[in-house]
């Protein structure tokens, strides 16, 4: 074969970029944020949100602390444009919280998109055409020249407007995005831009956005961040301008090409919540902002209760939020596996006795900061250890089990779970703890006991079912527990000494009892946990005793 699929593609070219400066630089501060849920995010959906879908989500937004938002595409559709006047009119836009529109370079649109807006305290009117090789030959049939005149009368129509607006009180901020930029040749996206300059005359006491999308992703996030860079370096009056990053996630790299672009000296950020938008996606706001406050810089979005806004996206926009999505997924902070879930623990543990810097293995940030609760962090299925088990019981029932005895149980709970087949409940734990210590009665089982004693030597005498049947059973020791395992002896079970012994409460108030944890060695050194639960202490611990011994006839 002379053709393989392969000749198809070709590599993206690179930036001719001497010196790049980004790869060495640090994040510091967060960017200005653009909120495009509501028309890039909407844009992308099989049936787009309706006025009272995107009123709940501009509110969520809002909340967030979002002071951008593109509301929507005015000249779209009567959705869109009732839903501008709605906002406007109902007085529903904070003070501090600025409106976008979107248009394209034609006037009817444009036209439309000003009479949606009037009457706004303040707004951004955002002009794109779209300037690649492949949409100038495809889409508009044009050479750069005439693309450049496509972009310069779209600024014109817009500047000839702007003084209804400005007339009726409106503050007015103008936005330009050279549609596929980073498939564009950066020389041409220049030109193109500083067309649009030429018309907006921006200047570093009124800016203009930039906005330079990476409307495909065609190229991996270094080549993004050298596109940025060098627009950075070579355009005209770059303190007029407030350069903006819009990408989206063709080739899974949106997040990495945001932070590297903000590094190549970007000031804003366009993206939405949980990264809806045009086939893979816009970028995630959220996993940019995390991603500042996991390093400890302020991202200045507010996502402390993130499940409630996953629920406010979900339903207004019908999409769903994948499990291991970053920050928002149902499983991003959960670990089934035992060696994971034993640092969780043990990292939690230490983070709770010190509260110094987070540190805890394995978790990029504490899970309650979003939100997120400690219990479901560890979740135990056949992939589970000890650690896991243990700290299901201990974080849901206060059942804190010796590490010795985790060392036995642990490997049992693994059988019955692995038998299962699925993820089991702490709940199932616990039963499953029940049956293997506390309910183990057979062929001993307690029904009365008594001990008393003076000078360090007790006497006891304890009425037993043994498989069924009452006996009596007498023993003495230097306390209760030494003289039951006398008795127990003496009655003829293989000699045994109690090798470890625990003790703690259950529950509290009128509801409290004691657990008792006793771990027996046997003449042929073979050692053996029991555990016993009563209201009455000494009681947890010789029915501990007998389940012991239970365990090891
Ligand atoms: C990357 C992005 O996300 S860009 C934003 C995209 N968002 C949307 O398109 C959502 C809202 N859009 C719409 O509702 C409609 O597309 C409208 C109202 C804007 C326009 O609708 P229509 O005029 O019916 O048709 P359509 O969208 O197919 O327009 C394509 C025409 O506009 C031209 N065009 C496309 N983009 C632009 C632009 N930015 N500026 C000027 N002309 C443009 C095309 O060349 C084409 O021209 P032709 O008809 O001469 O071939
Ligand atoms: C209009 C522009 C900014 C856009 O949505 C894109 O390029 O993806």
């Amino acid at each position: 074969m002379s053709f393989s699929p392969i000749q198809k593609y070709r590599p993206f070219p690179s930036i001719d970029l001497p010196n790049r400066q980004w790869p060495a630089r640090v994040l510091t501060q967060a960017p200005i944020w653009c909120s495009v849920d509501l028309r890039d995010g909407n844009q992308a959906l099989a049936v787009p949100m309706n006025v009272s879908q995107k009123l709940e989500m501009f509110e969520a937004l809002v909340k967030c602390g979002f002071k951008e938002i593109e509301v929507g595409f005015p000249s779209a559709s009567n959705t869109e444009f009732s839903f501008n006047r709605r906002l406007i009119e109902d007085g529903r836009i904070p003070d501090d919280v600025t409106i976008q529109c979107l248009v394209q370079a034609r006037e009817d649109l444009i036209e439309k998109t000003v009479q949606s807006l009037m009457g706004a305290r303040s707004v951004i009117i955002h002009l794109y055409n779209s300037t690649s090789p492949a949409q100038r030959r495809y889409v508009f049939g044009m050479e750069k020249a005439d693309i450049v005149k496509v972009a310069v009368r779209g600024a014109q129509w817009i500047k000839d407007r702007i003084k209804r607006l400005e007339d009726s009180g409106t503050k007015v901020m103008l936005q330009y995005s050279p549609e596929s930029f980073s498939a564009t040749e950066v020389e041409f996206a220049k030109e193109v831009s500083e067309a649009v300059m030429d018309v907006w005359q921006p200047t570093p006491e009124r800016k203009m956005i930039l906005n330079l999308p990476d409307t495909v992703e065609v190229a991996g996030p270094n080549v993004y961040a050298d596109q940025i860079e060098w627009m950075c370096r070579n355009i005209k009056n770059r303190e007029s301008l407030i350069i903006s990053l819009h990408t989206h996630n063709d080739r899974g790299t949106g997040t990495a090409a945001t932070e590297m672009g903000m590094l190549a000296g970007a000031d804003r950020v366009e993206g939405t919540l949980f990264g809806n938008g045009e086939r893979t996606g816009n970028l995630d706001v959220v996993q940019v902002a995390m991603n500042l406050y996991m390093h400890g810089i302020d991202p200045k979005l507010d996502f402390s209760d993130l499940n409630a806004l996953r629920e406010v996206y979900e339903r207004c926009t019908g999409m769903t939020v994948p499990p291991r999505h970053p920050y928002s997924g149902e499983l991003v902070f959960t670990a089934f596996s035992g060696s994971h879930q034993d640092a969780i623990k043990k990292g939690l543990a230490a983070y709770e006795g010190h509260q110094g810097a987070w540190d805890v293995p394995y978790l990029t940030i504490d899970p309650q900061d979003i939100g997120r609760e400690y219990r479901e962090v560890i979740r135990v299925n056949s992939q589970s250890g000890k650690g896991g088990v243990a700290y299901l019981l201990e974080s849901e029932f206060g059942i804190e089990l010796p590490k010795e005895l985790q060392r036995e149980f642990g490997p049992i709970a693994n059988d019955a779970v692995d038998a299962l087949g699925r993820e089991v409940s702490a709940a199932e734990l616990k039963a499953m703890f029940w049956k293997e210590y506390i309910e183990r009665n057979q062929p001993y089982e307690l029904k009365h006991f008594h001990a008393d004693g003076t000078t360090g030597v007790f006497r006891c005498r304890a009425s037993l079912y043994e498989n069924g049947r009452e006996i009596q059973v007498t023993g003495e020791g230097n306390g209760p527990i030494a003289a039951f395992v006398q008795a127990m002896v003496s009655h003829g079970v293989p000699t045994f000494e109690v090798a470890n012994y625990r003790e703690q409460s259950l529950g509290s108030g009128s509801e409290a009892s004691a657990l008792s944890f006793i771990q027996v060695k046997r003449a042929d050194g073979k050692m053996c946990w029991g555990a016993g639960v009563d209201t009455n202490i000494e009681l947890a611990s010789i029915k501990a005793v007998l389940s012991a011994v239970n365990r090891t006839t």
